[in-house]
């Protein structure tokens, strides 16, 4: 069997991930411009990962800074086929409690529209299926990962995308809270899309930090609160990735989801049409339909 490559993208609190030998920093430019940070590549007990994190070391970037495409394209030219990404997020539910983790499959895009959340355009027309945002197959692994290191996880919830970088009002959180919503963030749903369109399966490991402002008797969100939960928590997400990876690479059976065709009938433009540059550009994601 073909070892997989795993990518994780590291969000706040999670800028590196440890255990890791062979290591090397890969600064990559996209024609999507520069992703977050350099690429950490290494590897953990026999398996290839590849480690970014999404606001860069330091944590520079907002989350509507944060070039969601270069970082995806960069993942998908350095091999990568299944991403884990780690987010810190709100509690928009009482069984949801802050130390908890959340495997969420669903999202609500809240986001101002203006982050670049599609490799198409410029000549090349696609639309993929994204009534499953995330890739159920990784889901289960996480979950089970999860699990195994003794973490309270839930299997399943809605993460409502919000722009940011202020967290919402009162009246707000009551508003997604009507909605069902379990869990409240500011990152993942632009890479979820982008990583789709790129046939890369993608899962979240969410770290519930606060329950958001709409608690009465639970202080309203503050990135101190956020912080020290993350400190709490952090060693837990980094063994949620290791255990994963293993189980990942330990598993004997070929994929089973359609992560890796999601191209296969999405593509409408006409392949003669396709400007070069933008065929250039998009090689390493359109490449084998467009021969
Ligand atoms: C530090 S609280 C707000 C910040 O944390 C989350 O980031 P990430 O998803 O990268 O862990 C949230 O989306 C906000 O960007
Ligand atoms: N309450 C909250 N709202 C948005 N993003 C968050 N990340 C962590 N907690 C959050």
């Amino acid at each position: 069997m073909k070892q997989p490559v795993i990518g994780v993208i590291g969000g706040s609190g999670l800028y590196e991930i440890e255990g890791l030998t062979d290591v090397s920093e890969v600064v990559l430019e996209t024609p999507f411009g520069d992703p977050s940070d350099a690429y950490i590549t290494g590897t953990l007990d026999g398996v290839r990962m590849i480690f970014l994190p999404r606001h860069g070391r330091g944590h520079r970037l907002l989350p509507s800074e944060v070039n969601y495409r270069a970082n995806i394209y960069g993942m998908k030219t350095l091999g990568v086929e299944s991403i884990i990404s780690v987010s810190a997020v709100g509690s928009m539910k009482e069984e949801i409690v802050p130390g908890d983790i959340v495997i969420p499959d669903q999202y609500v895009d809240r986001t101002h529209g203006k982050r670049a959340s599609t490799f198409f355009g410029h000549g090349i027309v696609g639309h993929v299926q994204f009534a499953d945002p995330v890739c159920n197959e990784l889901s289960s692994v996480l979950v089970a990962a999860a699990q195994k290191v003794g973490a309270t996880v839930h299997q399943g919830g809605t993460y409502v995308c919000i722009e940011g970088p202020t967290f919402s009002t009162r009246a707000e959180s009551n508003l997604y809270r009507s909605w069902g919503v379990d869990i409240i963030g500011m990152t993942n749903l632009p890479e979820a899309r982008l990583a789709r369109e790129a046939e890369i399966c993608y899962g979240t490991v969410a770290l519930a930090t606060d329950y958001d402002c709409w608690h009465d008797s639970h202080d309203d969100v503050s990135v101190e609160a956020v912080i020290a939960i993350i400190q709490q928590n952090v060693a837990t997400a980094k063994n949620i990735i290791s255990t994963a990876a293993m189980m990942l690479a330990g598993q004997s059976e070929p994929k089973n989801c359609a992560c890796s065709e999601a191209l296969k009938f999405a593509i409408m433009t006409k392949k003669e049409m396709i400007p070069a540059e933008t065929r250039k550009a998009l090689e390493p994601i359109i490449g084998r339909y467009l021969k």
